[in-house]
């Protein structure tokens, strides 16, 4: 049974769901990372949200882990390349608290509009500065969104029903998309000129890190007000307070700072400032999604193979995944014969489908190829880190759809280039379910690829299945199926067997001393 740990605060459903899925439990919150590292080997997959940080030295000591789950939407405290390499996918849940985030920055926007902290502290300390507090009003008000996914469009929505006017600077945001939210897009610095608010609502990059730097926030309208319910770092804190303590800047909230917690920041107390602990997504409705979405994402994984929400790694959705299983459970075996047959360096792979094979998504199929391929050399090797590794040896990948239908039904065929030139193996799908061989180095065959195997290139002459047949009955070799292949009568042929016993050396040094055979290699799948 496939074992997960719950590292950070969560709504019980996440447990609930794990237990109803057959997924054992455990929820161990607050541990140090010293803690953690003592623990995380038993588990299968990991269920977080922002506190817990899962870095390379965790990694490191994670040795059954496959999955890790962010309940929520950053993925800026997964170390992500640490955890491709490492073959463990890593997920998020993209939708389940956007909601809740976008009302938040809304919040703080009236917050700041109307100095609402402040007056409430003067009021219950009994003062009513009712001259003291003169706001703004937000009708009419130009606010700029410093990113435009799904939080900043809902933001984008909410601001249009209270009558303000949105504009936007987000590189990926489409003319089209931009016209459909209903928003203008321009550029940072124009945007910088223009907006009486200003909103943030990108990921941490190194592209946003410091989007609002000293010189960006001096671009800025005079008594803007500035909301960060993104990410700490998106925002120079240093500039910032500055710009308050000069009044160029009008007020800022932030929800989320460069170091979290925030026990102790040179922004506390300054007038027009508001914070809030890393409050975004805390509403009941956005935690019950995100436990549910996060829980279901993860057993499906450890349970069914069913990838959703992955960030380093193809997504597969519950209709595909029944569909590509055999392609997959083929392409391994592809990846995994031409890893052991081909001699040398490998240079290049091609990828080739065909027939039915091409209706398919075909980068589960390439990852399956590789992790086959390199898993000859590592056992470590998976779907998820095989992509990566390949691109780290500098492997060129090349995948190729043919629309047309050749021998078979459907065909994927791997072709990997080495220093001896290029080597080419086929297969199809019995039955749309039962992966075989049909083409080995230009030959046709037909075999099954499974337990162990014998792959024999022999001199087509009479009497030679007879002898090779005895060489191994002598040693206890049962065979269990047997295939041949012949480029033309008398040349070349190709024999692939699965015997019941693997082939030691000395049994492989027989083989390959009897009359004709000019290569033997014991195969295992
Ligand atoms: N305070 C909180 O509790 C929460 C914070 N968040 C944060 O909010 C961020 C935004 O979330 P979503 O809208 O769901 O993400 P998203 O991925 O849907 O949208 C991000 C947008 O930023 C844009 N972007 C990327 N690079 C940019 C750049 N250099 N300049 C301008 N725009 C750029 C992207 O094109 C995209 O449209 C998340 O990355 C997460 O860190 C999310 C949920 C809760
Ligand atoms: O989903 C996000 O990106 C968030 O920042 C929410 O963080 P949290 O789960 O509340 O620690």
């Amino acid at each position: 049974m496939p074992k997960v740990l719950i590292s950070d605060k969560m709504d019980p459903k996440a447990a609930q769901i794990f237990r109803e899925r057959g997924v054992e439990v455990d929820e161990i919150t607050g541990k140090t990372p010293d803690e953690l590292k003592a623990i995380i080997g038993q588990y299968d997959g990991l269920a977080i949200r922002s506190s817990t940080k899962v870095t390379k030295d965790i990694l490191e000591h994670a040795t059954n882990l496959k999955v890790i789950g962010r309940a929520g939407i950053g993925v800026d405290n997964v170390d992500i390349p640490a955890a491709s390499a490492k073959g463990v996918v890593v997920m998020n849940t993209p939708f389940g608290n956007s909601i809740t985030t976008a009302e938040h920055a809304i919040a703080l926007m009236f917050a700041l509009a109307r100095q609402l902290p402040e007056a409430d502290v003067s009021t219950q300390a009994g003062k009513w500065e009712k001259n003291r507090f003169m706001g703004v009003e937000l009708t009419g008000k130009t606010l700029g969104l410093i990113g435009a996914g799904n939080i900043g469009s809902i933001v984008a929505d909410r601001a249009i029903g209270l009558r303000m006017r949105v504009i936007a600077y987000d590189p990926f945001l489409t003319p089209e998309r931009a016209l459909e939210m209903g928003v203008e897009k321009m550029t940072l610095d124009d945007l910088l000129l223009r907006a009486d608010f200003i909103t943030l609502h990108t990921p941490l990059t190194d592209q946003t890190r410091n989007i609002l730097s000293r010189e960006n926030l001096a671009k800025t309208k005079k008594g803007v007000r500035i909301i960060n319910c993104a990410r700490g770092g998106l925002i120079d804190e240093a500039a910032l307070k500055d710009g308050l303590d000069s009044g160029h800047i009008g007020g800022a909230a932030l929800d989320v700072f460069v170091q979290e917690p925030a026990k102790e920041h040179p922004l506390f107390g300054t007038p027009n400032f508001v914070a809030t602990p890393h409050l975004g997504a805390s509403t009941t409705e956005a935690q019950v999604n995100v436990a549910i979405q996060v829980a279901e994402q993860l057993a499906d994984y450890l349970v069914t193979g069913g990838v959703t929400n992955a960030l380093n790694v193809p997504s597969l959705s519950a209709e595909e995944a029944p569909r590509l299983k055999p392609y997959m459970a083929l392409a391994e075996k592809l990846g995994g014969l031409v890893g052991q047959l081909a001699h040398g360096e490998l240079t290049s792979i091609a990828i080739e489908v065909e027939g039915a094979a091409a209706e398919l998504n075909q980068k589960p199929i390439t990852s399956a190829v590789l992790a086959g391929l390199m898993r000859v050399h590592s056992d470590t090797v998976n779907m998820v880190n095989a992509p990566f590794l390949a691109k780290e040896r500098g492997l060129d990948v090349r995948e190729v759809r043919h629309d047309r239908e050749g021998d078979y039904h459907t065909l994927v065929r791997v072709t990997v280039g080495t220093q001896a030139g290029d080597r080419s193996v086929a297969g199809t799908l019995f039955g749309n379910a039962a992966p075989r061989l049909v083409e080995l180095f230009g030959i046709k065959v037909e075999a099954d690829l499974a337990g162990h195997m014998l792959y024999i290139v022999n001199e087509d002459a009479p009497g030679f299945i007879g002898r090779l047949g005895t060489t191994l009955g002598e040693a206890g070799v049962n065979i269990g199926t047997f295939h041949l292949g012949r480029r033309s009568a008398g040349g070349e042929a190709i024999l692939l067997l699965s015997v019941d016993e693997a082939v030691d050396d000395a049994l492989l040094g027989k083989v390959r001393a009897l009359p004709g055979v000019k290569t033997a290699m014991a195969l295992g799948f």
